[in-house]
């Protein structure tokens, strides 16, 4: 399979060694400086590149016909624009806020516990998300999804970044060296906390799952996510 990576950082470069790994090729890199873009030889396109250029990258992608793998964060307030485009031009998009399965089974887990919790007023829960100190969005995407995954199975309306009132559910985002992400969510009572975790060692299975996305995405058109590339119902 053709890829092309929008975005040349920490996660084009690691995405580019398992891709070749699995047999495929790199047909093309696309960074801030590059100019003219060749669409004509790519079969997927994987963008993890910034915030301020994500939206952009998936419309050209979609415009040209080629599958759309997007990972970037901080960039949803055009997610909707993004779908209506991809729906309208027959194109097919995927955006995961994180494509390893580790966390994709957190975010079911999550989504599971909140149901649970639902009705024990005694519990309050809170987040935390840990990462690199070059991260330029906050809160993390994931810690996004996973309090979307609260909020739809609870009655916190909405959450807030680092302090919020009591119908918030409060996100704290904590930056240090080399932390590739690590995500918390936290019940407390006055007797008893229950706590889950995700941590990431490094970034091999957010690139492992982006690549399993743009081979599953192949030959599909739709707006689709990474609850369908792995069949968790
Ligand atoms: N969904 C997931 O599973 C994961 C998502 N991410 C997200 O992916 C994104 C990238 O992360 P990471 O690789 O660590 O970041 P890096 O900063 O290491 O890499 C981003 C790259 O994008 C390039 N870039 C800037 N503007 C453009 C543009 N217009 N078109 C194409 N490329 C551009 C940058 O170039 P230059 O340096 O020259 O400006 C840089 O090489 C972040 O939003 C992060 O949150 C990260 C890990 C997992
Ligand atoms: O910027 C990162 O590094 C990461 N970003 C994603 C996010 O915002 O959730 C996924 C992962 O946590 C690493």
């Amino acid at each position: 399979m053709n890829i092309a990576l929008f975005g040349y950082g920490k996660m084009g470069r690691m995405i580019e060694q398992i891709a070749l790994n699995r047999g495929h090729q790199i047909v093309a890199k696309i960074d801030v400086d590059t100019t003219e873009i060749d669409f004509s030889k790519m079969d997927v396109a994987i963008d993890f590149s910034m915030p301020n250029a994500a939206y952009g990258n998936i419309k050209q992608c979609i415009a040209h016909k080629v599958p759309i793998i997007s990972g970037t964060t901080g960039w949803l307030k055009d997610y909707d624009n993004a779908v209506a485009y991809c729906n309208e031009k027959k194109g097919a998009f995927i955006y995961a806020s994180n494509y390893s399965l580790g966390v994709n089974i957190f975010f079911e887990l999550n989504a599971y516990l909140a149901k649970m919790m639902q009705h024990l007023d005694q519990y309050k829960v809170r987040m935390e998300e840990t990462h690199h100190t070059q991260k330029l969005d906050a809160p993390s995407g994931t810690a996004i999804t996973l309090a979307e995954g609260i909020l739809a199975n609870s009655n916190y309306k909405n959450w807030s970044l680092d302090q919020g009132n009591d119908n918030e559910l409060v996100i704290t985002a904590k930056r240090e060296n080399d932390v590739p992400g690590t995500h918390v969510v936290e019940y407390n009572s006055n007797v008893d906390n229950i706590e889950i975790k995700h941590t990431a060692h490094n970034r091999e299975g957010f690139a492992l799952g982006a690549v399993i996305a743009s081979e599953w995405i192949i030959g599909k058109t739709g707006v689709f996510s990474m609850r369908d590339v792995l069949n968790l119902g």
